[in-house]
């Protein structure tokens, strides 16, 4: 029997104004998510919705029903049951899934990753996906949190698909991040909901990831009407949107909606808005090169660094002295006698800058982790640091990390962690001789050579904040936080930078910004990025392919 509910349109928002918060501004009006009234429809299940734009994911936030106030009554924002030919209980809620990719979910200490006794519920992938409840590895059974039924054939399917059904008994913790991406949206997926929306698509993933995920979400939204549902994706201006999308709807803050519908309708508007967008970006940039009034010179931030020279920094020209700063000398990592790295030999000279390239779960983070000693490996002979190899005894966790900066998805979210902590804090915090991971600061360390130096970041880097002392960290946008975590990583003039997907989710200037000012770093940087756009200029690449095969070479600037 059909529904009562099928010509209803699945998501219907007319006239609607969002409201961040009752607080009124100056002009005693509420805080309006976007300046006016936003009229948006879903008609059906079956269509594949972008939402792309700088204000995606507010527009998601709002589809999701979460966090904003709706005026001028909620009864203006609708979600309609659709009808599922296998399903004719009529009482079934909406149900909304909303995957946001930026960050990875748990925030174990980053060693804990590479290490081989776990917390004892930690989960493995199966569970985790079923969401179920907890695993141990020290006992046989479930600790059942719900009694859902799981449709074993559909879980087989999506994983299958995601490629996780070989890895499925692998621990949670102990997942790349491509490999945490797509167990993700496969644990959401196997909720079964009439609205799926995913923000940033594709960050932190290899094109083949990427397409993965790309197919399964196309593959659900054709099942609408038979166990799947819509499938709404957020997606930056520069990336690309897929084959399958039938509908978009670009959304800014100056005007809210700039325009909405189908795809094949809007090519020109699609082109118009994108071209714009790069031509005030590159406007932005030009000019002062780091695309921002300051009174600082890239020098006057670098200067106090160890290998810094005044007749011009060491960067590329240092190598010429072919000094190392670390040697791999034949690494080889097995988890559980499963080799991840092998025969792995990598000279790194001082000063020079490195691409780490290679297939999500190829191995990247375990290499960068015997560097920083979150690995159990790290205290090995054939790590040889300034030409001392490293050993049991004539090094600790916090020497070698005196020399080391990090920043990286799984620090981002232990920095969302400490939710009370200010900008300030956290930037202070980067002057920590021990590892990036500690976010914890001293009094001793609000020195007024420090404060000195964070102001001339600060400014330099135009960082968007009144007042950095009073502003929490995680009250900045992504990107604003991304770019402190960048700066944080420079303070203590690192012999080591670690940039591990810095600049995903970072806005494009400031970006930029970064990248310009990594050209003068006196400095060894090794940066992990999967995007193109993403990677900073750099002299060198290194690329696992697989266990025992991996390529080493020069990256030409042409
Ligand atoms: N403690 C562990 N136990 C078992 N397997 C592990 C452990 N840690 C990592 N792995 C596995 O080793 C492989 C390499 O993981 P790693 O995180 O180094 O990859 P990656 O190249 O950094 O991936 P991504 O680009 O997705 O971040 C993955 O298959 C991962 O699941």
């Amino acid at each position: 029997m059909p529904s009562p509910t099928t010509n209803k349109p699945l998501v219907s928002i007319k006239n609607a104004l969002f409201a961040q918060s009752l607080i009124l501004s100056k002009k005693k009006t509420p805080q309006y998510v976007f300046p006016k009234p936003i009229n948006f429809t879903i008609n059906s299940s079956k269509e594949k919705w972008c939402v792309w734009g700088p204000s995606k994911s507010k527009f998601l936030n709002i589809l999701n029903g979460s966090n904003y106030l709706i005026l001028p009554n909620p009864k203006v924002v609708q979600y309609n049951k659709p009808a599922n030919i296998n399903d004719h209980t009529p009482n079934n809620k909406f149900h909304i899934e909303y995957i946001k990719f930026k960050l990875p979910p748990t925030t174990p200490h980053l060693s804990a990753r590479f290490e081989y006794f776990k917390d004892e519920f930690d989960q493995n992938l199966s569970t985790f996906v079923k969401d179920i409840g907890d695993t141990s590895t020290r006992v046989d059974y479930t600790l059942s949190k719900t009694d859902r039924q799981i449709d074993e054939a559909v879980y087989n399917e999506i994983m299958n698909k995601l490629e996780l059904l070989d890895i499925q008994d692998r621990l949670v913790m102990a997942l790349s991040n491509g490999q945490m991406r797509r167990a993700r949206l496969a644990r959401s997926l196997l909720h079964k909901p009439d609205l799926c929306l995913v923000d940033d698509l594709y960050l932190g993933l290899d094109p083949h990831g990427r397409s993965l995920i790309s197919k399964v979400l196309n593959w659900y939204s054709e099942q609408a009407g038979n166990g799947g549902g819509c499938v709404v994706t957020g997606l930056r201006i520069q990336d690309e949107i897929p084959q399958w999308c039938t509908h978009i709807v670009c959304c800014d803050e100056v005007e809210g909606i700039v325009f909405q519908g189908e795809i094949g309708r809007l090519n020109s508007e699609i082109r118009d808005y994108k071209t714009r967008w790069l031509n005030s970006s590159n406007t932005r940039i030009s000019g002062t090169g780091i695309g921002n009034k300051t009174k600082y010179t890239t020098d006057d931030l670098i200067s106090t660094h160890e290998w810094y020279h005044e007749d011009g920094n060491l960067g590329k020209g240092h190598e010429t002295f072919k000094m190392l700063n670390y040697e791999l000398k034949d690494i080889d990592v097995a988890y559980r006698g499963v080799p991840v790295l092998k025969n792995i030999h990598w000279k790194i000279a001082k000063g020079s800058k490195w691409h780490i390239r290679g297939n999500n779960g190829c191995g990247k983070s375990t290499l960068l982790s015997l560097l920083t000693a979150d690995h159990p490996q790290s205290w090995n002979s054939k790590i040889i640091v300034e030409g001392k190899p490293r050993k049991t005894g004539n090094s600790n966790y916090f020497d070698i990390n005196k020399e080391i900066s990090v920043s990286s998805p799984e620090l981002h979210a232990v920095a969302l962690k400490n939710r009370e902590m200010s900008v300030l804090t956290c930037l202070l915090s980067g002057f920590n001789d021990d590892s990036s991971n500690n976010f914890l600061v001293k009094r001793a360390s609000y020195t007024n050579n420090r404060m000195k130096l964070i102001d001339m970041y600060v400014d330099y880097f135009g960082v968007n904040v009144p007042d950095i002392e009073s502003c929490k960290f995680q009250d900045l946008s992504v990107s604003d936080q991304k770019l402190i975590l960048f700066i944080r990583c420079c303070l203590k003039m690192p012999k080591l930078m670690i940039l591990d997907e810095s600049f995903s989710g970072m806005e494009v200037d400031p970006m930029l910004r970064c990248h310009n000012f990594l050209k003068s770093w006196p400095g060894t940087v090794l940066v992990v990025s999967h995007i193109e756009e993403e990677t900073p200029e750099v002299d060198h690449y290194i690329r696992l392919i697989k266990p025992g095969e991996y390529e080493i070479g020069d990256v030409s600037h042409d």
